[in-house]
């Protein structure tokens, strides 16, 4: 899978469609900035796992924090995922969008005392816990409401998944998982713990991974560890391997090798008679969301070319915050002969990080023009705000030859609704 053309994203009679919808009408419907998901996209993404995985005992479940749109969730629940959430939030959100509590995993490095009564009062499939302070507290909450927590514990194994720094969070300096030479003792403790049923173990190394190595490393550490928690009496009967299968987002990436993956699976920690859990948030989504966005302005500089577009970091904040590429197309399809020119994309917020592209070539573009915005159905969405006091993006999802708003652009009026004055600033 390259990042265009994805199965959902195409090119029809000279204009950009999203499956049997022309970009230029969701445009005009509901104005720009958008995100546009597509089913086709969504379901090929799926596919793609259902395929590495058929005849593996694998429960997949969705990491919601990619990119939370219920219709989005709902979607892939239909297809068959279950959730992974990290936040009481997310998990109210996987069940209305109907992810069964029995297919919901809650992981997070700092879930408070609310949010693990709410996850074992909806009775999820798992806590995936992260210290030992974190297993204290849901050993007394358990107990305090007459239940047993299942629970894996998240081991940090200490491996590089040669990926963004930011995104990298299996080495030893990372805050997540307790450390692998500290694993015995926090089973140790689980089992001696009232209220806790220490029933498998959890890792996950890192975001955006292109390549199987990193993860064939840590499996296979994990694998070892089960074996001797096993040969001391822990009970473990699920393994859970996070997510982390990443996107090609630049035309040379390199897709990831998906019966790769599987195969270091099954390689790894399959003989080890545990029933194995996926993560995956991004490999999901990515390919099948693109951002739509509206030329301003173009601006010729003295050392640079500058289109201005409607959108800007606060809807996608991936370039700014991780120097990330997302490939840019225009929506009018450009003429075979069109001569590039190296142009800055930039966006309007008040931040020289505001820029989704530096010195990238480029077809003539000119003000008015609708361009996207590829591999953005993940992490952004789901990680926009109203910096500068810009309306939260809006999203549509795509089915064939329909769509739907499926969040809307809040008015001015919305974004005022959680504000008051105080008394004593009244006129
Ligand atoms: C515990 C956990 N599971 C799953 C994911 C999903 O990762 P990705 O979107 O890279 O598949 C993350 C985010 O990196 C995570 O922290
Ligand atoms: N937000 C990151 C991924 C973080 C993964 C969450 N653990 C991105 O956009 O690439």
């Amino acid at each position: 899978m390259t990042c265009f053309p994805v199965p959902g994203f195409h090119y029809t009679d000279g204009a950009l469609h999203a499956e049997g919808v022309a970009l230029s009408a969701i445009a005009a419907a509901v104005g720009t900035p958008t995100y546009v998901y597509t089913t086709e996209g969504l379901t090929a993404a799926w596919r793609a796992y259902a395929d590495a995985f058929a005849g593996q005992d694998v429960t997949i479940c969705y990491a919601l924090k990619a990119n939370s749109n219920l219709a989005v969730i709902r979607t892939l629940a239909q297809l068959g995922a279950g959730g992974d959430v990290v936040s009481v939030g997310e998990m109210r959100r996987a069940l209305a969008a109907g992810i069964p509590a029995d297919k919901i995993v809650f992981s997070g490095v700092g879930k408070t005392r609310d949010e693990l009564v709410a996850a074992l009062k909806a009775g999820i499939h798992q806590i995936n816990v992260e210290s030992l302070p974190e297993l204290e507290v849901l050993s007394a909450v358990a107990v305090e409401l007459g239940v047993d927590a299942p629970i894996a514990i998240r081991i940090n194994p200490d491996v590089d998944a040669e990926t963004h720094g930011k995104i990298a969070t299996g080495r030893k300096e990372d805050k997540f998982g307790i450390d692998f030479a500290h694993a015995g003792e926090a089973y140790a403790r689980a089992m001696a713990l009232p209220g806790i049923n220490p029933v498998g173990i959890a890792v996950h190394i890192g975001s955006q991974l292109l390549k199987t190595t990193p993860f064939r490393k840590a499996f296979g550490k994990l694998a070892e560890l089960v074996r001797d928690l096993k040969a001391h009496g822990v009970p473990l009967s699920r393994i859970d391997l996070g997510g982390g299968l990443g996107v090609p987002y630049k035309p040379e990436d390199q897709a990831p090798d998906y019966p790769a993956y599987a195969k270091a699976i099954a390689e790894t920690v399959g003989g080890l008679g545990c029933h194995v859990t996926l993560e995956p948030g991004r490999s999901l989504v990515a390919a099948a969301g693109l951002l739509l966005t509206r030329t301003i302005f173009v601006k010729e500089g003295l050392h640079r070319r500058f289109l201005i577009v409607d959108a800007a970091m606060n809807d996608l904040v991936r370039p700014a915050m991780y120097e990330a590429w997302h490939t840019v197309i225009p929506v009018a399809q450009p003429a075979a002969d069109a001569v590039l020119a190296d142009a800055d994309i930039v966006g309007p917020v008040c931040e020289t990080g505001d820029t989704f592209a530096r010195l990238r070539p480029m077809p003539p573009v000119a003000p008015g023009d609708l361009l996207a915005f590829l591999t953005a159905g993940a992490y952004g969405a789901a990680m926009s705000s109203t910096y500068n006091s810009r309306p939260l993006v809006a999203e549509v999802l795509v089915s064939g030859a329909k769509f739907e708003v499926v969040r809307r652009r809040p008015s001015f009026e919305d974004s005022l609704t959680l504000e008051q004055m105080p008394d004593w600033l009244s006129p």
